[in-house]
């Protein structure tokens, strides 16, 4: 009881305050509260100003307290903090004095030992086996199967067409999340969505239960009382792992020779129950947020027509109207890029990074002790308008373009530093290779049906769906 008061007076004799907090919980309760209510209303009429829907704790107690305040969950401080150069030194950090603070036992299960939660010795020891399998040249040498997967969905999408008049009602949404599923296991695992279908669906049911548990105190021993939630944990946990059990042994041997991931963790002589936690990191962080991202840029791009035309120009003047872009032209999309890179700010899948003082230090002429957790909001910095300017809030690609640099401390959509996102050559290649594949074929505009309502759910997403209304190009 006594620390946290100490700790409360330590930061209140620099300026720093916060909300009051229970005693227990912490401020925990008030945040689940203010999401909760949060999520009640959509954004009408649509606005890219999401701050307060997606983190209202933020948007209230930085308004009250200033951007950098403290908040608590249970007995643990939170250090709110915005400013790039400050966000700068923390994840740049090599000395080990901020790390990624651990997942509890319960949001543990959706990324199982892998490496988004591993720390110290073992994360680099297993990064660096990792890290070839994303490097450029090998995600470069993937852009065949990436077109033909999409390829592959736009097909199927001109059947529909077919089907209904001229124009029909999509919800990219979901197909989005197909076309990432695919992707993912095949280029990491040599298999496919279908055969991996069963565990992207129990993924998606883990994500509800890891988000609760994300935004609750973490009471020792809980995960073993045999309440209804837990046992649908341990009921997911059990299947997904006996699922990925079964592809492995299926997709193994074909992919010992492979420099695919799977392929790399076998060749590394791996324990199974370590390709299995792998397995879980990857499936999740390579659909999830990656199908997002491109969700959000299509709704943008339907919402900001004169956008949609330039990026489709720019494809047609690099590819052509029909040939399937290729690894040489990618560079060369400059405008599909920039618009990726706006959407990235404004609808970051990720919407914040933690990381944990395991000293003291200063920070920005803070003082700050071991044992605080940094909160950067992402999502908060992508749409500060003291950093972006008065038109924060506004979609305007031109931010990206080549001779406009940006603070590293101030865009972050992948982290930067030691821990930068080992996936993001990978989802930048994809968005890109599917953004210009879509604008070749087909014309969009919202739907009138199309709900605006960004919720945080692990990663930023559409709550009610995304669903746009789609006309073929006939050229
Ligand atoms: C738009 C897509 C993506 C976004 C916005 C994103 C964002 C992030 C962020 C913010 C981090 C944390 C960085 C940190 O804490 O320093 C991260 C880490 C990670 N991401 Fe991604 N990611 C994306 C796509 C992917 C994909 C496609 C994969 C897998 C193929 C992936 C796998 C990972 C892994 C394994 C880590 C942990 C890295 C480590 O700790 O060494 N991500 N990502």
């Amino acid at each position: 009881l006594w620390i946290p008061y100490r700790i409360q007076a330590h930061f209140a004799a620099q300026g720093i305050h916060g909300p009051a907090r229970n005693l227990l919980s912490g401020n925990a309760s008030q945040i689940r509260d203010l999401i909760g209510r949060a999520q009640l209303n959509p954004i009408r009429p649509i606005s890219h100003d999401i701050v307060h829907r997606v983190a209202p704790h933020y948007e209230r107690w930085s308004e009250r307290y200033g951007k950098r305040f403290l908040y608590w969950f249970g007995s643990g401080p939170r250090l709110a903090v915005t400013d790039p150069d400050s966000i700068k030194e923390v994840l740049m950090d090599q000395t080990g004095t901020f790390v990624k603070v651990g997942f509890n036992p319960l949001s543990k299960q959706l990324f199982g030992e892998g490496l988004v939660g591993l720390k110290g010795e073992e994360w680099a020891k297993r990064r660096k086996i990792l890290s070839p399998v994303f490097n450029m040249e090998r995600i470069k040498s993937w852009v065949p199967e990436i077109a033909t997967i999409t390829s592959n969905m736009l097909d199927k999408w001109e059947v529909l067409q077919r089907k209904k008049s001229s124009e029909f009602e999509l919800d990219v949404h979901k197909e989005f999340h197909i076309l990432a599923a695919d992707v993912i296991s095949q280029i990491a695992f040599g298999s496919s969505y279908e055969e991996g279908k069963r565990i992207f669906q129990l993924q998606e049911e883990q994500m509800v239960l890891v988000s609760l548990a994300i935004r609750s105190i973490y009471i020792p021993g809980f995960r073993f009382l045999p309440t209804p939630k837990n046992q649908k944990r341990r009921r997911l946990k059990m299947e997904i792992s006996d699922s990925l059990r079964k592809l492995i042994q299926a997709n193994g041997k074909k992919c010992e020779n492979s420099k695919n991931l799977l392929g790399i963790m076998i060749s590394e002589k791996m324990e199974i129950e370590t390709v299995i936690d792998e397995c879980k990191t990857f499936y999740f962080a390579g659909k999830e947020t990656t199908a997002n991202l491109l969700t959000w840029a299509i709704l943008l791009l339907a919402l900001h027509q004169e956008w949609q035309s330039k990026a489709r120009d720019e494809v047609i003047t690099i590819c052509g109207k029909h040939r399937i872009p290729n690894s040489d032209d990618l560079n060369d999309l400059k405008i599909i890029t920039m618009i990726l890179k706006e959407t990235l700010r404004l609808y970051s899948p990720a919407v914040m990074i933690n990381r944990l003082t395991t000293r003291n230090i200063k920070l920005s002429g803070l003082d700050i002790p071991s044992g605080t957790i940094i909160y950067m909001p992402t999502i908060a910095v992508h749409h500060d308008t003291q950093v972006w300017g008065n038109d924060a809030n506004e979609f305007n690609p031109e931010r990206f373009s080549a001779n406009k640099g940006h603070h590293l401390g101030a865009f972050y959509p992948f982290g930067i530093g030691p821990t930068i996102c080992i996936g993001q050559n990978l989802a930048m290649t994809e968005a890109k290779v599917a953004l210009a594949m879509i604008l070749q074929r087909f014309e969009f505009t919202i739907s009138p049906s199309y709900v605006h309502a960004p919720m945080l759910l692990v990663t930023l997403q559409p709550q009610h769906g995304a669903q746009i209304l789609l006309r073929k190009i006939v050229y």
